[in-house]
């Protein structure tokens, strides 16, 4: 519906002089020159009295004083009156000083109108019309309802739609004309009047006469289409807008006159701003007539006002006034429209009608898509939350079993203060923990490790910070036991298998201490943490044995190892190769031993073990640190770098303090021409007991003949022989020792409670030959799958043959390859040493040590061996880099053992590894040979048996 723009219509009434102006010979100077144009005709005022005012007004409409309300109506009002029954707003207005013929305009006006409505009503019969009149008066900036007797004021209220809205002011539906007539006189009779100096009967409030019309076309009444027009007509006759002082106002009259005065003064400023434009704000609300009056100020109505004058000069003052306001209002626009309102019921139909809309859109295919697609996912989302659940469920009971198992261990270790655990780790979740026969504890031996992972680490988190170290220096009973946090320990530590040896210090403060007591005594041990390899630890003599007189020196070894290993130096500055055993310690004790679960037999698990362990103690040493997954043994190849990433053996080119020094010395006449013993009287740093490293010497000088390489066969032998008698020796020195073992003849010995289990026919694995095929032929897979070094792999192979007494390394290798593997394909890095290994930096240092073997077939092999191997091996005699074509062949399939046995021949041949044999096995970390004590302090170092 489109609004009417249009200005305010705005007429000035004069009247005629009054008896009073008579009397006291008032004159008249306004003069109506036409219609339209008022003009102030008193000459003979002062000249600049003149020039401050303009002579000449020109309105809508001006009306003598001779001329009637009835054309006052019809010429400046009726229009504007009569759009009400249209369906449009409006509002008449009269405005001027008292006595001026407000009232009597406005009541001539209100009647008029009235009787033009009810006529065009009666004109209009096919529509249905609805009056209702109301009337109020804003006495004293109070709202006062004009047709009840109840004077109490009446709240303004704000109507969004209808904007300012008067609380419960009577609205009275118009009967007939009489009825009119009746509420008229009512409000006449309820107005505020009182005497004033210029009216005896003057309005003393503003007076709002509301007139609502409500039409419907009768035709459509009937029909859902039907709508209404409404609107209201109001007829306001203000109050006078004279000064308080020219109506000689005081008491009660001076107040009403402040307070039409601001009622009028607020009308006057909207006005005056309305009539500028309606940018900036428009003080609507600043008083009760402009809050009423808004819409039809300024809003959606039709607006005729009427000034009224006297013509008297005695009021030209206020007469000017009057018409500046008149001036002004006749610039104000107004933004008329038609309202048209749906009636109720057609409201309720076109409510019912989209809802029916609504509802058949719900059920209509669209809508079934949606419900459908969203059921979908809700049933998806439970899914996931019944399949979360269960993981929560399962991750539960595996954590409640893995502390169950774990207490069970700290108990068993508790009772069982001196005797050895193995703990089948990681891929053997059926392996259980054995004591010693003397100890039997049933729970942990009929108890399956359902998690073997948990389990390793909690024995971890015993074996790398509680056990105590054999030495007497820590064995106080009052030894603290740390216990780092078990779920911390479990994912930062590898979890290799590892056997466990508890210490008498460890299994008091288990059994005597609380949980809460062992977490509270964890800090500052971290250092003592062994996380990569476990040993099991000979204890360190306490007796007054010489130590060092016994051991190599540090510079020996130093200088072998560097012989060997070309200068090869562990960046990391750790202690990362150790040897499991400690020869010149006493040895009290004998090494654990694996017993499979009846569920699954572990080919190289020894069935029985027996031990004398009360009198004996195993402790870690931290020697002994060295990682799971540190550097190969491959030879030193400066091309390959520090080859820190290709797993390998537990770094056996490392320092190696544990073997005799006669033997160390030895292993260097033997193994080595007259250059290494230059180098290491020059003081390289060497390694001991490592065939790799015999390679590297071989490669350092590249002209030592193959048959300069000493027979590892007969080395190993003599290791053992030199071990024999170092023990006996050390054993027969020792008088704590000897006692001992005189205390313990109707005992097992040391020897047969294990120091050389394999001897043990019950320690051989049934079916061992098929058994060691299979666990070669998986072995030789994880080599490949984990990149391992291939120096490695020909050193295992080549030493592992099939003797019953290989299980437990093969076992040791198969897990420790299994843990790397499962580590890779998870595309988990491990961190050994300061080293960080993955797949990636594995396969790029096992390429270069292709690389660098192909160089050593240079060296190594006569031209016509190379050439009769490239015919073997496939490789075109005339095709480029022959050499490394071989190399990148050399134990590629791991289905073909004959392939292995070639690729290894070439690789023990490129290392100078030519005959292997009984290589000594401790360069794998296990060793269960005697081995003689040390004489040497062990202030620090701590042997301990590895199995990784
Ligand atoms: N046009 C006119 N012709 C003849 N008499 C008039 C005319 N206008 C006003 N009068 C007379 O003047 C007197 C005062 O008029 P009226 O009461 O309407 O003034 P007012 O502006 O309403 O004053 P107040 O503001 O004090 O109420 C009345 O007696 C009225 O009859």
């Amino acid at each position: 519906m489109g609004t009417i723009e249009e200005k305010i219509l705005v007429s000035v009434r004069l009247r005629p002089l009054n008896d009073k102006e008579i009397a006291r010979n008032d004159v008249s100077d306004w003069e109506c020159v036409n219609e339209n144009t008022i003009i102030f005709k008193n000459a003979n005022l002062p000249v600049p009295e003149r020039s401050m005012y303009p002579t000449a007004y020109t309105f809508d409409r001006v009306f003598r004083s001779d001329c009637s309300t009835k054309k006052v109506y019809e010429e400046g009002a009726k229009e504007v009156a009569l759009s009400v029954i249209s369906g449009i707003n409006s509002t008449i207005f009269a405005y001027g000083q008292t006595s001026s013929g407000k009232t009597f305009t406005m009541t001539g006006i209100t009647e008029h109108t009235l009787v033009d409505i009810y006529e065009y009503i009666g004109k209009h019969r096919e529509r249905e019309y609805h009056l209702k009149f109301s009337a109020m008066e804003i006495y004293n900036e109070s709202v006062r309802d004009l047709l009840s007797t109840d004077t109490t004021p009446l709240r303004l209220l704000d109507d969004p739609e209808r904007g300012t809205v008067v609380e419960k002011l009577t609205e009275e539906p118009l009967r007939d004309w009489n009825h009119v007539m009746e509420l008229l006189s009512i409000c006449d009779a309820q107005r505020q009047i009182g005497e004033t100096a210029l009216n005896e009967t003057s309005s003393r409030s503003h007076q709002i006469i509301r007139l609502t019309i409500e039409s419907s076309t009768l035709e459509f009444l009937s029909r859902d289409n039907s709508s209404t027009l409404a609107a209201s007509v109001n007829f306001v006759d203000l109050a006078g807008s004279e000064r308080a002082s020219q109506s000689l106002s005081a008491g009660t009259r001076l107040k009403e006159g402040c307070h039409i005065n601001r009622s009028l003064l607020t009308l006057g400023t909207v006005i005056r701003k309305l009539s500028k434009g309606r940018n900036g704000h428009i003080p609507f609300r600043d008083s009760k007539l402009t809050r009423i009056l808004q819409s039809s100020l300024g809003g959606n109505a039709k607006t005729a006002i009427i000034c009224t004058m006297s013509p008297a000069r005695s009021h030209v003052e206020q007469s000017r006034n009057t018409l500046l306001f008149a001036s002004c209002a006749k610039e104000v626009t107004t933004n008329a429209q038609v309202n048209v309102f749906v009636s109720d019921k057609a409201l309720v139909k076109h409510l019912q009608r989209e809802l029916a809309r609504l509802e058949s859109e719900l059920r209509g295919p669209g809508s079934s898509f949606v419900v459908s697609h969203y059921s979908a996912l809700l049933q998806e989302k439970e899914l996931q939350i019944d399949k979360m659940e269960k993981e929560i469920i399962d991750l539960t009971l595996q954590r409640d079993v893995a502390q169950s198992q774990f207490q069970d261990l700290l108990r068993l270790i508790g009772d069982d203060r001196d005797s050895m655990i193995w703990v089948g780790l990681n891929n053997y979740p059926h392996l259980r923990v054995l004591r010693s026969p003397e100890c039997e504890n049933p729970i942990l031996s009929t108890t399956p490790v359902a998690d073997p992972r948990s389990l390793d680490a909690a024995v971890r988190t015993i074996d790398s910070s509680q056990y105590s170290y054999g030495h007497s220096e820590s064995s106080s009973d009052d030894h603290c036991i740390p216990l780092p946090d078990f779920e911390e320990t479990f994912m930062q530590n590898d979890t290799s298998p590892r056997l466990l040896v508890p210490t008498s210090k460890f299994i008091r403060s288990n059994s005597e201490q609380s949980w809460d007591e062992i977490e509270e005594q964890t800090n500052g041990t971290s250092d003592d943490l062994c996380k990569e390899v476990r040993c099991i630890e000979i204890e360190e003599s306490r007796t007054n044995r010489n130590s060092e007189s016994s051991r190599s020196s540090p510079e020996d070894n130093t200088e072998i190892s560097e012989l060997l290993m070309h200068g090869h130096e562990d960046k990391t500055g750790q202690e990362s190769i150790s040897m499991p055993i400690k020869e010149d310690r006493e040895v009290r004790y004998m090494a654990p031993l694996v017993v499979p679960s009846p569920e699954k037999s572990s080919p190289w698990a020894l069935a029985k073990y027996t031990c004398s362990s009360q009198s004996l103690k195993l402790t870690k040493s931290r020697s002994c640190n060295a990682s799971l997954l540190t550097s190969p043994s491959t030879p030193r190849f400066d091309e390959v770098g520090n080859n820190e990433n290709t797993p390998g053996p537990n770094g056996l080119e490392k320092e190696f303090t544990g073997r005799p020094e006669n033997i160390r010395r030895k292993l260097s006449e033997l193994s080595y021409c007259d250059d290494v013993e230059r180098l290491s009287r020059k003081g390289s740093r060497s390694s001991v007991g490592n065939a790799a490293g015999t390679e590297v010497e071989a490669q350092k000088d590249e002209t030592l003949p193959h048959e300069t390489v000493p027979s590892l066969n007969a080395f190993a032998k003599e290791v053992e022989e030199n071990a024999k008698v170092q023990l006996e020796k050390q054993v027969t020195d020792s008088p704590v020792h000897e006692a001992e073992l005189k205390s313990k003849e109707s005992e097992k010995t040391v020897k047969d409670v294990g120091l050389d289990p394999i001897e043990d026919d019950s320690m051989i694995v049934p079916n061992w030959p098929s058994e060691f095929k299979k666990l070669q032929r998986e072995i030789i897979g994880l080599w490949d799958a984990c990149n391992v070094s291939l120096v490695h792999r020909t050193y295992f192979f080549l030493l592992f043959k099939g003797d019953p007494t290989d299980s437990i390394y093969m076992e040791v290798e198969l897990r420790r390859l299994s843990f790397l593997k499962d580590r890779f394909s998870h595309g988990n890095k491990t961190i050994e040493e300061g080293r960080t290994l993955s797949p990636a930096s594995s396969l790029k240092t096992l390429q270069r040590e292709r690389e660098t073997l192909s160089r050593q077939m240079q060296k190594r092999l006569s031209e016509q061996d190379r050439e009769s191997l490239y015919l073997k091996w496939g490789i075109k005699l005339n095709s480029k880099y022959r050499r490394l074509q071989l190399a990148s062949r050399l134990w590629t399939d791991t289905q073909d053992m004959d392939h292995i046995s070639d690729s290894a021949f070439i690789v023990a041949k490129l290392v100078g590894f030519e005959e292997p044999g009984q290589a000594p096995k401790e360069m794998f970390g296990l060793n269960f040979a005697p081995q003689p004590p040390r004489r040497r302090s062990y202030s620090l170092k701590r042997s301990v048996i590895s199995l990784i």
